[in-house]
């Protein structure tokens, strides 16, 4: 699909919510209603970069997803990505534990560890994944802050070509996400370089997920991953063909945003969201499985632990406060992980931070 086209989605109907544009507690359940077709804009790194830029812009104001197509990711090492994801999602929970996601929040997370809607779920999210970040040495000076340091690796002779398969996937989309900061600046008119000083240390994560066939039962509370909005600047997001991820745009109604062979569906984040004080939408979005096993590649794309995020004044009206309060890049995602996983208090050894407003 080229640019300027859009990938026109028709929906059902499902647990419904309320997205009042501010960053996302889940919406609060209200009657049901008919879902209607949901356009998403499909952005092409073909284009040119101010061609591109233009429909991003456009994509960020509506909905803040969109599908992104000639990213260059070789097909051949998503396939191998995927398939070393599923080889370690096979292996015995023992084996797993070995790589337990450690003090800095790296490494596995076993299945409802996580609970990404804890108002609505009873259980925890039918998923198990795996933490990646960028790769810091343990004697580096930036190994002091929270989540940062050595990622930790599943032994090479029980899954060869695991550790190098995954880091080429990770840079890969890395140098993606970089692409899109320069498409970011250029459509908010900020200028091609604006959030590179942002992104000088930035904290990324590749979290390689596992659904398990557990249908959701919303009745019940139980969901493949709860209604939530991701913490960062940007999500690139690469699934197998099973679908499942819905989002929520009109505070209403679930609509389903199917994969697209070819193409990553990429959304915006809360600090985005924070920066243009809410003009660019990080939308609430759940996944639900209707049955069938499920495997995707999030990377988490964020700004530098210490990024100062706060709203921009050109988005600020004269007399009015920002809808956000300023945080910093780290604080925020500090604050989303205590909320959200079991395990981050205990693994990290950390008190809880302050929370924000
Ligand atoms: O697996 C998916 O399709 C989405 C996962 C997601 O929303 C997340 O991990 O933040
Ligand atoms: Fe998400």
């Amino acid at each position: 699909m080229g640019l300027l086209q859009s990938a026109s989605l028709s929906g059902q109907a499902g647990a419904d919510g309320n997205h009042d544009g501010k960053l996302a507690s889940a919406p609060p359940v209200a009657a049901s209603q008919a879902a209607t077709a949901l356009a998403v804009p499909v952005v092409s790194l073909a284009a040119s970069e101010e061609e591109a830029a233009a429909v991003l812009h456009q994509a960020c104001l509506e909905h803040g997803f969109f599908y992104l197509c000639d990213h260059g990711i070789p097909e051949e090492l998503i396939a191998d990505t995927f398939k070393q994801q599923r080889a370690f999602f096979e292996l015995c929970i023992e084996q797993k534990l070995a790589v337990a996601a450690d003090s800095n929040y790296r490494g596995y997370t076993p299945m409802a560890e996580e609970t990404l809607d804890p108002g609505r779920s009873r259980r925890g999210d039918t998923h198990e994944g795996l933490y990646f970040g960028r790769e810091v040495a343990a004697d580096s000076p930036e190994a002091q802050l929270p989540l940062h340091g050595p990622n930790q690796w599943p032994a090479e002779e029980l899954l060869p070509g695991y550790r190098a398969t995954t880091e080429a996937y990770q840079a890969a989309v890395a140098q993606l996400g970089f692409r899109l900061l320069r498409l970011l600046g250029i459509g908010l008119g900020l200028g091609a370089d604006y959030f590179q000083p942002f992104f000088t240390h930035p904290m990324y994560f590749l979290r390689p997920l596992h659904y398990s066939a557990e249908r959701s039962d919303e009745a019940a509370g139980l969901f493949a991953a709860g209604a939530h909005s991701d913490y960062g600047m940007l999500t690139l997001l690469c699934t197998d063909d099973v679908p499942g991820l819905q989002i929520c745009t009109d505070g209403a109604t679930w609509r389903p945003v199917p994969p697209l062979p070819g193409h990553l569906i990429v959304n915006l984040g809360d600090m985005l969201c924070r920066w243009t004080n809410g003009k660019y939408k990080s939308t609430v979005h759940r996944v639900i499985n209707s049955g069938r096993e499920r495997f995707s590649l999030p990377f988490f794309f964020e700004p530098n632990f210490d990024a100062r995020v706060e709203a921009l004044p050109q988005f600020l009206k004269a007399g009015q406060p920002p809808l956000f309060p300023p945080t910093t890049a780290g604080q925020h995602l500090l604050d989303k992980y205590h909320s959200t996983h079991a395990g981050y208090g205990q693994a990290a050894g950390t008190e809880a931070p302050a929370g924000e407003a």
